[in-house]
């Protein structure tokens, strides 16, 4: 059983703050990592591999420094978002290069059970530039896997995947996990971590925005006040009949783009009240658009919310 704790770590490149002042601990099991594009989730995995030196703070594995620790790195696996792969070898010859890498007694054969468990023995004497990057993504994920290590880190596996390969990626995830493994995989695609992780840290623009339940923090995100675009064949009078009731928060006229710009606080009673409104007052719907669905929005809001 393996934990992984990120103490008040930050990471700058020249004046780019990529990691600020984040804390957390990774325990065994399995942990989705979810943040749009760019909010530092690559530093974050790449500090907890030993790959990058927190510029402050600490990256502890049960309780001993990460960087430049060779007893830690044989505990941790790393399978990296960008394909820094050897074209000219065949998935065997990778794999088993990092089996002798490692130093392992039999490099042989942990290099054929690794294959064995990603189910890549099939194409395991191809060279890698024949891979789908679904296989060379399977054969990154073997190599990581080589020498059996506790913690299990991936940076947006998922990504290039076709849906039966995902789910064989994700079950094999979740048996690790079961095994008691500390695995963390990171996403900026909510309905990926939905699908596997129940605990999930939030980090949005270098900051932690939020940790725990991934059902709590999802009633989070849908609780939070949404904005629609709305036009109808009778804007006033519709804006007048949804202000009585208590899911709208407040509504604009906006002369510029001829709509109604409404902010709702309960999402399934406003939605339920809009076309139940304009029926009864006899007003035809041409547009209801939301007008905040981003991620990075909802994000944003996770982000003002923890604080
Ligand atoms: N080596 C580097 N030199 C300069 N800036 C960097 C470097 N690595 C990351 N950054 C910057 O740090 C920030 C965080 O990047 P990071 O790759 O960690 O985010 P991410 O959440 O993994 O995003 P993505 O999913 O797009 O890779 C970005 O602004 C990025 O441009």
């Amino acid at each position: 059983m393996t934990t992984i704790s990120i103490d008040q770590v930050s990471r700058w490149f020249g004046n780019v703050v990529a990691v600020n002042d984040v804390s957390m601990t990774i325990g065994p099991g399995v942990t989705g990592l979810l943040g749009p594009n760019g909010a530092g989730k690559s530093t974050l995995i790449h500090m907890m591999s030993g790959f990058l030196p927190p510029s402050s703070g600490s990256v502890t594995l049960d309780g001993v420094q990460v960087w430049k620790n060779q007893q830690a790195y044989r505990q941790i696996g790393l399978v990296p978002e960008r394909e820094a792969m050897y074209d000219f070898l065949t998935g065997q010859e990778f794999v088993l290069a990092n089996a002798e890498l490692h130093g392992l007694p039999d490099p042989g054969a942990a290099a054929q059970r690794a294959l064995a468990t990603v189910e890549m023995e099939y194409a395991q004497d191809r060279k890698v530039t024949t891979y789908s990057k679904g296989m060379r993504q399977r054969v990154k994920m073997a190599s990581a896997l080589v020498h059996e290590p506790d913690v299990l880190l991936l940076d947006e596996p998922f990504n290039g995947m076709d849906p039966r390969q995902r789910m064989h990626l994700m079950e094999l995830l979740r048996r690790f996990g079961a095994d008691g493994r500390t695995v963390l995989f990171s996403s900026h695609i909510l309905e990926e971590v939905e699908q596997l992780a129940r605990h999930i840290e939030v980090v949005v623009a270098g900051r932690h925005a939020a940790s725990g339940d991934f059902r709590k923090i999802r009633r989070l995100m849908t609780d939070r006040p949404h904005r629609y675009l709305v036009r109808s064949s009778d804007d006033r009078k519709l804006a007048a009949a949804l202000i009585a009731d208590p899911s709208t928060a407040g509504i604009e006229l906006d002369w510029t783009e001829k709509a109604l710009r409404i902010q709702a606080i309960d999402f399934y009673r406003f939605t339920e009240l809009v076309p139940r409104v304009a029926k009864e007052a006899g007003i035809r719907l041409h547009t209801v658009s939301p007008a905040d669905e981003s991620l990075e929005s909802v994000f944003s809001y996770l982000v003002t919310s923890a604080r």
